[in-house]
């Protein structure tokens, strides 16, 4: 599945055209910042996600903003917004709305593998962006790392193994990294990826587990696996409010904070 996304991402980007310059009143927040003081034990980074390649569309009609509004006044620590179109029904204009509407930090979430596409989200106002290992070889990634960090964004590196993992680290150590527990090829998601690759990131980097996170049981279970945060998309998106379901997912007593009560 990955590379027929990261073929159609080709194809579009023959046909790309950057947005305007226009960024210098943007606030940046840190992702780093957000997801290591979270108002919980374990940092939330709630998804605006419309469809998927392995679920069709479960959100024909959002306004995203007001999505990211919700998710943010029920305790949100980051939004992450999906902005591949031809997969996911997203967007960049997505992008810019919630970053209009919240004061946490956003997260371009796409399959990056062109330069151009860290320019267009640093221009929409992106705090951070997602860069895939299984996408992009090391120095590759570094590189790209490195020009997101120059357009004062933040890169969360997602990794799918141990394998994966070291092959980044052998070219540079990331501040923050996503496990992410769904297999690309079957899109079975098992928490116990998160598990397996924990023992492999280095001490002081942020951990966060992605995908297939439901309940509460989830979310006891990642922290014990020594996550900082948790990224949840369908979860949320299909719930009927995201203010109950934030609150159930963080309702195991033993990392319970009051002022998410
Ligand atoms: O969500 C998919 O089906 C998917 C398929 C192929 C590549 C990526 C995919 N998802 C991107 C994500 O990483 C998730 O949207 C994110 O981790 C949230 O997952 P979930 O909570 O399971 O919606």
């Amino acid at each position: 599945m990955l590379s027929k996304i990261v073929k159609t991402k080709a194809d579009e980007l023959a046909v790309f055209s950057m947005p305007k310059k226009g960024e210098e009143s943007i606030v940046h927040y840190s992702l780093k910042t957000a997801l290591t003081n979270p108002n919980h034990k374990l940092g939330l980074i709630a998804e605006v996600k419309q469809a998927s390649p392995s679920k069709g569309v479960f959100a024909r009609r959002i306004v995203a903003g007001d999505v990211a509004e919700a998710y943010a006044c029920a305790g949100a620590d980051a939004i992450s917004v999906l902005t591949d179109r031809t997969y996911f029904h997203g967007s960049i204009e997505n992008l810019k709305a919630v970053k209009a509407k919240v004061q946490l930090p956003v997260l371009r979430k796409d399959f990056i593998i062109d330069k151009r596409q860290i320019e267009e989200a640093a221009r929409c106002g992106a705090d951070a962006i997602l860069l895939i290992a299984a996408a992009l070889d090391p120095m590759e990634l570094h590189e790209f790392y490195l020009a997101a960090e120059e357009r004062g964004m933040e890169s969360l590196v997602e990794v799918h193994s141990v394998s994966e993992l070291e092959s980044v680290l052998q070219e540079f150590t990331p501040e923050i990294i996503g496990i992410n527990n769904r297999n690309l090829r079957t899109f079975e998601t098992r928490l116990s990826v998160t598990k397996e690759v924990a023992v492999a990131v280095p001490k002081g980097a942020v951990m966060i587990s992605e995908s297939g996170i439901r309940n509460a049981q989830d979310i006891c279970y990642l922290l014990k696996q020594g996550a900082h945060a948790a990224l949840v998309g369908e979860a949320l998106i299909c719930s009927d409010s995201p203010e109950e379901k934030i609150r159930e997912l963080f309702s195991g007593s033993a990392f319970h904070d009051t002022s998410l009560t």
